[in-house]
């Protein structure tokens, strides 16, 4: 077998999650079978200064040889990197992603992918133009449990689907927790709230089983009813939004099915750290599948036949000895020996693209972000919710 060929990676931003996908990253790949290629990091980027972004790599174990920037437009410029995985909040990622792009890098960007379905459309164009991979990290789309749930359905285990029922909700306390206003998950500078930042996990799930297991070519836009309600002290970011799904569908796919997708910053999908209560809910007329949560790093399935017959499944994160760890996106991360986070399997999925000259995702292509941002977009304005318009806007550059 030929050796495995490496993909350069940048990084921009240098926050939570950058530091666990990083680690992640740098696992290696035989450890989840993966042998064709293998990932480095070629430098990282900090906004606040060079000496964080050093920080950052000493911090994640990178290389010794990669180079710290303390400023996102000097660092696109490096020739050494393939790919950058952009790591900032939602409200930025836009501006950012189309920096990269105008440099020529290709691009993996962290979800919720643009403040809007607009901004969206604006990055597809100009991965196009400049014939560049773009992709949504929305990483649960990877995970063997994930793949192997939309393979039951495709397979006819359940009968079509009718309809799901699926939540992603953390009780974050934000008034003890987020006080000032300013964290990211209720900051409306930051595109804050349940929507963008949890609901996008509870819609994978309703997409990922009704609308992707369907052949492209049957693949419609669902009509959706929502409800949102503001967080009080900032008005201008959702606590909790609950959306109704139709999702048409020929007679002979099943006919109309329908998905309840619901999210909050208030109260949790699993309360007190019970994970006994599914995170989504498939079901068919021959059958239900269940996931355990959390929904965006789910490691427990359960199938029920209409007969009864149960199929109790975990799906254990690979390690090996330290991996990054369990990311609870506000400021923490919890250590765990022996498993990683599971960011490994959507890094693999870029490199492998970019090593191919694949243009988009396979379990996530551009024309399903937009829709989803369509979707998140519409949520917003039956409940109301506008942010401010420097980070609604296309115009780029544009300075936040
Ligand atoms: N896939 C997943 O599991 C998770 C994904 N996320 C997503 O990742 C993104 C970042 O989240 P997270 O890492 O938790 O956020 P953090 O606040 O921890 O980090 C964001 C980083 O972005 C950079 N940044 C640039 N401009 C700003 C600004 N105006 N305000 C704040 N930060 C800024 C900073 O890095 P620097 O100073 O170095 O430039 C900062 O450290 C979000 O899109 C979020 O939805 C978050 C958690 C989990
Ligand atoms: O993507 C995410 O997954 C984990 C959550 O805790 C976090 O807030 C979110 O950004």
């Amino acid at each position: 077998m030929s050796s495995p060929k490496t993909v350069r990676w940048g990084i921009l931003a240098t926050g939570g999650i950058a530091i666990t996908f990083t680690k992640d990253l740098l696992v290696d790949p035989t450890t989840r079978g993966v042998k064709h290629l293998k990932h480095t990091v070629v430098a990282a980027a900090s906004s606040s200064s060079k000496s964080r972004a050093e920080e950052f790599l000493k911090e994640t174990g990178s290389p010794s040889d990669a180079k710290a920037y303390g400023s996102y437009e000097e660092f696109v410029k490096d020739p050494n990197i393939d790919v950058v995985y952009v790591a900032t909040p939602h409200s930025h990622h836009y501006q950012n992603a189309m920096l990269c792009l105008e440099a020529g890098k290709n691009v993996l960007c962290e979800k919720a992918f643009t403040v809007n379905a607009e901004q969206a459309r604006e990055l597809a164009k100009k991965a196009k133009e400049k014939t560049l991979f773009l992709m949504e990290a929305v990483w649960t789309r990877y995970f063997p449990l994930s793949i192997y749930v939309r393979e039951q359905i495709t397979s006819g285990r359940i009968g079509p689907v009718a309809r799901v029922i699926s939540d992603n909700s953390m009780a974050l306390d934000p008034e003890k927790n987020m006080a000032d206003g300013k964290n990211r998950m209720v900051n409306p500078d930051l595109a804050g709230g349940a929507l963008l930042d949890l609901g996008i996990y509870a819609l994978t799930w309703v997409f990922q089983t009704l609308y992707h297991t369907q052949p492209e070519k049957d693949r419609k836009p669902p009509k959706l009813l929502a409800f949102v309600k503001n967080y009080e002290p900032t008005e201008k970011a959702d606590e909790h939004s609950t959306i109704i799904l139709s999702f048409p569908r020929s007679k002979e796919a099943g006919g109309e099915a329908h998905a309840v997708a619901t999210t909050s910053l208030r109260v949790a999908t699993a309360p007190g750290g019970n994970m006994d209560t599914p995170c989504c809910r498939i079901q068919g007329p021959k059958g239900e599948i269940q996931v355990f949560p959390h929904s965006f790093r789910p490691t427990r399935t359960k199938i029920i036949d209409s007969d009864g017959k149960v199929e109790d499944k975990e799906w254990p994160i690979p390690g090996p000895g330290k991996g990054s760890g369990w990311y609870n996106g506000f400021g923490g991360s919890l250590q765990s020996e022996g498993e990683g986070q599971g960011m490994f399997w959507e890094a693999d999925e870029a490199a492998d693209a970019i090593l191919n000259g694949r243009k988009e995702g396979k379990f996530l292509g551009l024309d399903e972000s937009i829709l989803i941002m369509e979707v998140m977009d519409e949520v917003r304005k039956q409940g109301g919710l506008v942010y401010p318009e420097k980070i609604e806007t296309t115009k780029y550059p544009t300075q936040l």
